[in-house]
C-alpha cells in the first residue's frame, strides 16, 4: 500500500538584496500565504546591513540552504551575479541574464525572473489592446531590460531603446535582439522622432522616484495619445504618470510591477496559484 504524501504547507522565503528595509513583498507574500491557508515566513535579508558584498553571494547561498530556506527573492546588485552559482536557469532568465526568484528543490537552486512577466502582466490587465503597439523604453537598467523583454515576448511590433548611458542602451538593445529579432528593437538618441510613431512610453529610470524628482522626457513629448508606463511607485503617481493622465493619456503605473513580480514568485516558490485580485487589494493597502 502506498500512502499519498501530503502536499507542502510550510515555506521558509527570503529576499536577499542592498537597502531593501523598505521592500513590500515580505507583507505581500506573507499575507498571501496565510490566506492561501499556508505556513509562509519570508525573511528580510539586507547585504548592505549585514557588511556583505557580491563576493559574498555564494556564501549567503549556501547558508540560505543549510537553514532550510526554500527559495528567495534576489535583488540589486545581486541579480545578475547569481546566475553563475544557480544549478539550472529559465529560458526567460537566461535571455535576460537576470535572476529575481531562486527556488530551492531536491538540493537544487532553480534561477527565475518574475520581474519581465510582472510588468507583462499589470500591462496586460490595464492595456490588452495595446500589445502590439510601437513603443519607447527610458531606461536600459534592469528594470529596463525586464520591460523591453516583456514587451516584445507579448507581441509589441517595435521598442526603441532610449538611456543617457548609450552604451548601456545599445548592450540592452543587442541583449533583446539575439531573442526577439534586430528588426523589432533598436537603440537610439533619438527621443522625439521615435516617439512620433509609437503609440506608448515606458519610463524605466530612476526619474520621479522620491528623492529624484522630475519627468524622465520633455512634457511636450507626452501626447494625449500615447499610453504612458512608469516603473518607479514610490510615489505611485509619479510626476510623469501624474502629466499623462491629465493629458488624458492611458496609464499603466509601476505598481502594478511591484505586485505581479510577486504573483509569479509565490506561483514558483509554493507551487500554489496565488489570487491575484487578492494581492493587488493587499498592495493598494499597503500603499495607501
Ligand atoms: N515597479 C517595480 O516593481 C520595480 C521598479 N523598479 C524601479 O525602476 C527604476 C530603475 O531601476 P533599475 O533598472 O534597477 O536601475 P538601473 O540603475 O539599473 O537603471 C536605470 C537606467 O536609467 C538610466 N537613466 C537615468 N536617468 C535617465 C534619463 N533621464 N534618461 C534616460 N536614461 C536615464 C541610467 O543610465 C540607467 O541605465 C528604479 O526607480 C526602481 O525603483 C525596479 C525594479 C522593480
Ligand atoms: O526588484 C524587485 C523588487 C523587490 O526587491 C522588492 O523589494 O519588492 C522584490 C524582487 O523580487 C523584485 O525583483
Amino acid at each position: 500500500m502506498t500512502t499519498a504524501v501530503p502536499a507542502r504547507t510550510s515555506f521558509l522565503l527570503g529576499l536577499f538584496g542592498a537597502g531593501i528595509a523598505g521592500s513590500l513583498t515580505p507583507a505581500m507574500q506573507e499575507r498571501e500565504g496565510f490566506a492561501s491557508g499556508l505556513n509562509l515566513t519570508y525573511r528580510l535579508v539586507d547585504a548592505e546591513r549585514l557588511g556583505y558584498g557580491a563576493d559574498d553571494l555564494a556564501e549567503m547561498l549556501d547558508w540560505a540552504r543549510r537553514f532550510g530556506f526554500d527559495g528567495l527573492n534576489i535583488t540589486h546588485p545581486f541579480k545578475q551575479v547569481v546566475i553563475p552559482l544557480l544549478d539550472e536557469l529559465s529560458d526567460d532568465a537566461y535571455d535576460l541574464g537576470a535572476v529575481n526568484t531562486v527556488v530551492f528543490r531536491d538540493g537544487r537552486a532553480l534561477g527565475r525572473n518574475t520581474d519581465w512577466s510582472g510588468w507583462g502582466r499589470a500591462f496586460r490587465r490595464r492595456l490588452p489592446d495595446a500589445v502590439a503597439d510601437r513603443a519607447v523604453l527610458v531606461g536600459a537598467g534592469g528594470a529596463g531590460s525586464a520591460v523591453g523583454y516583456a514587451l516584445l515576448e507579448q507581441g509589441a511590433e517595435h521598442v526603441s531603446i532610449v538611456d543617457v548611458d548609450t552604451e548601456k542602451a545599445q548592450a540592452c538593445a543587442t541583449r533583446l535582439a539575439k531573442r526577439f529579432g534586430d528588426d523589432r528593437v533598436r537603440a537610439t538618441t533619438d527621443l522625439a522622432g521615435e516617439l512620433a510613431t509609437a503609440q506608448g512610453l515606458v519610463n524605466a529610470t530612476p526619474t520621479g522616484m522620491t528623492g529624484h524628482p522630475g519627468l524622465p522626457v520633455p512634457a511636450d513629448l507626452v501626447r494625449e495619445d500615447l499610453w504612458v508606463s512608469d516603473v518607479v511607485y514610490f510615489p505611485l503617481e509619479t510626476e510623469l504618470i501624474h502629466l499623462a493622465r491629465s493629458r488624458g493619456c492611458r496609464v499603466v503605473p509601476g505598481g502594478g510591477m511591484a505586485v505581479f513580480q510577486a504573483v509569479g514568485a509565490f506561483e514558483y516558490f509554493t507551487g500554489v496559484t496565488p489570487d491575484a485580485d487578492r494581492m493587488v487589494r493587499h498592495f493598494e493597502e499597503l500603499t495607501s
